[in-house]
């Protein structure tokens, strides 16, 4: 088990299309009926090969836009790449805000849904169900619908199937921003424990502790390209510099801004 690939990706890309509608008065959209409005292609992760080991805890880093997320839901299978390959072995689980559970669906629903789809028959999800519940500390909310829980309490409930219900890949995009310092505290603490142990964790986190903490290696990407794969600690100084570059740019506009 232990050395084997857990992911390989290989010359991967993915594109939005996304409609720019110029024509936002009445008037402007009048005169403007026999012009369509524009079309814009985003590439939003261009051509990237990666082969991801079991056991490892690999940190995706970059500034927003990059295609962080992107990637993430390309290698969960939760969007179609345009190119390329990707090869997984093992189940798997996306957490993040909104991805992998059904907002129509109430979280006892999600629990045994999610469970049945990483491959856990009905018995064994009663066996963990209150340990998911309790984990999550939703005992008040089994019943109600995800989409009228809290951004924070979807993300623990999310986080919650996942340590439970032990998916072999996670993907954890952003886990450590949106659960509140208690549920944070109890995130990192899986992180320590010997849980983690074997299992492949992709990590999205704008947090330098989390990553450098945590992560075997890292990967910093721009503007949809991979630019660094490898040491976490190169990773991270390739992200600080483009962030000191960036406020670098900006200074002076939001100096003039202030001045107006
Ligand atoms: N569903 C979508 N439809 C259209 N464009 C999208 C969609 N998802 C992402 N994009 C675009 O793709 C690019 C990459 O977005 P992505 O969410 O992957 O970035 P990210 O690195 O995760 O950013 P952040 O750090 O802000 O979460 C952005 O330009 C974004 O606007």
């Amino acid at each position: 088990m232990k050395n084997s690939i857990a992911i390989k990706a290989q010359n991967i890309s993915k594109s939005f299309h996304i409609s720019q509608d110029s024509h936002n008065t009445v008037k402007h959209r009048l005169f403007n009926i026999f012009k369509p409005s524009g079309k814009k292609i985003v590439p939003a992760v261009k051509n990237m090969s990666l082969e991801i080991m079991q056991g490892e805890c690999i940190g995706l880093l970059g500034r927003n836009g990059c295609g962080k997320s992107t990637l993430v839901k390309l290698l969960a299978g939760v969007y179609p790449t345009d190119s390329g390959h990707i090869t997984i072995n093992g189940s798997t689980m996306l957490m993040n805000l909104g991805v992998g559970m059904s907002h129509e669906l109430t979280a006892r629903e999600n629990i045994y849904v999610s469970g049945s789809v990483l491959g856990l028959k009905i018995k064994e999800i009663d066996t963990i169900f209150d340990q998911i519940v309790e984990f999550a500390e939703l005992e008040g909310f089994v019943d109600t619908k995800i989409k009228f829980y809290s951004s924070g309490m979807a993300a623990r409930l999310g986080f919650s199937i996942a340590v439970n219900a032990g998916a072999d890949i996670m993907f954890l995009d952003e886990i450590f921003a949106v659960g509140d310092a208690k549920f944070q505290e109890k995130a990192i603490r899986v992180f320590e424990s010997s849980w983690i142990n074997g299992k492949t964790v992709i990590l999205v986190s704008h947090s330098m502790d989390v990553i450098q903490q945590y992560c075997t290696r890292a990967a910093f990407l721009k503007d949809g390209e991979l630019k660094f794969f490898g040491d976490t600690q190169e990773a991270i100084n390739l992200y600080l510099k483009d962030n000191e570059i960036a406020s670098e740019t900006t200074a002076p506009a939001l100096q003039e801004a202030q001045a107006v």
